[in-house]
């Protein structure tokens, strides 16, 4: 499985210049004809938060109509990221992250369940209550976004519904990118998992980005690491390494899930 993560700047409240660049992006990844494509956090608006809701893509109307028809023309599966949303109905503003298949179908809505205070999502937001998990090419794949990669049990569940691979997509800030590093890859080891990891670039209001997108095979071996400028990086998954190492060490099935 080859995946495609793009690592992208954002400039922060300014969807037109965003979806332009996700989208040139996108298609500069096509190149190496890869099977899925990440994006990283909240890509459209960035953290502008304070105009959430003018700015927000209502009923992510925008997002799938790229994401659904540049998925079909291209026969690739798209890991939205996640970008700010505005339901019309309930007026409620999420961090949502869609999926679509290669056939321009969508197969997973993810609203971020953990909001991040330091970065004020709790004032604005509304948390979602549901998990990401989604199949492709027969295998299950766990989604999560940034801070959700602090709670070590939802990784954990998506592993024990069958997630081979974690995939995170975040705006994390580079002064937290050692805690970003270790996090991910104590999440690998601990699942027995591939971890793909991307996250923004760049700098905005005076916090910068790492970039540091990273990809971590289930036994903790790092396999890219990303630097802190715009990129498109590519990794080749090879997934049954997943299940030599949890044959090998058969932590899944020694879990006491009667104690814990
Ligand atoms: N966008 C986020 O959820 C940031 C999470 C973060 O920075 C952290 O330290 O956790």
């Amino acid at each position: 499985m080859k995946i495609a993560l793009i690592q992208m700047d954002v400039t922060i409240g300014e969807p037109d210049v965003n979806f332009e660049k996700a989208h040139r992006l996108m298609k500069q990844a096509m190149e190496q004809a890869p099977d899925i494509i990440v994006l990283p956090e909240m890509w459209n608006t960035g953290y502008a938060l304070e105009i959430a809701e003018q700015i927000a893509d209502i009923d992510g109307q925008r997002t799938k109509e790229l994401f659904s028809s540049f998925a079909k023309e291209n026969n690739v599966a798209i890991v939205g990221g996640s970008v700010l949303y505005r339901d019309s109905q309930s007026g409620n503003v999420t961090n949502t992250m869609f999926v679509f298949n290669e056939h321009g179908e969508q197969v997973l809505r993810y609203d971020k369940i953990h909001l991040f205070r330091l970065m004020d999502e709790d004032k604005f937001l509304t948390a979602g209550n549901t998990f990401g998990l989604f199949e492709h090419q027969g295998e299950t794949i766990g989604t999560m976004i940034c801070y959700d990669l602090r709670f070590p049990q939802l990784s954990r569940k998506l592993v024990n519904q069958g997630a081979k691979i974690l995939i995170n997509a975040a705006q994390w800030p580079t002064s937290r990118v050692d805690h970003w590093r270790k996090l991910l890859v104590a999440r690998a080891i601990e699942n027995q998992s591939f971890v793909v990891a991307v996250n923004r670039c760049g700098e905005s209001r005076n916090t910068s980005f790492p970039g540091s997108s990273m990809v971590i095979d289930p036994l903790g071996e790092i396999l890219l690491q990303g630097d802190s400028s715009e990129q498109i990086y590519y990794a080749e998954i090879d997934l049954s390494k997943v299940d030599d190492t949890r044959k090998h060490i058969p932590v899944l099935t020694d879990q006491r899930l009667d104690l814990y």
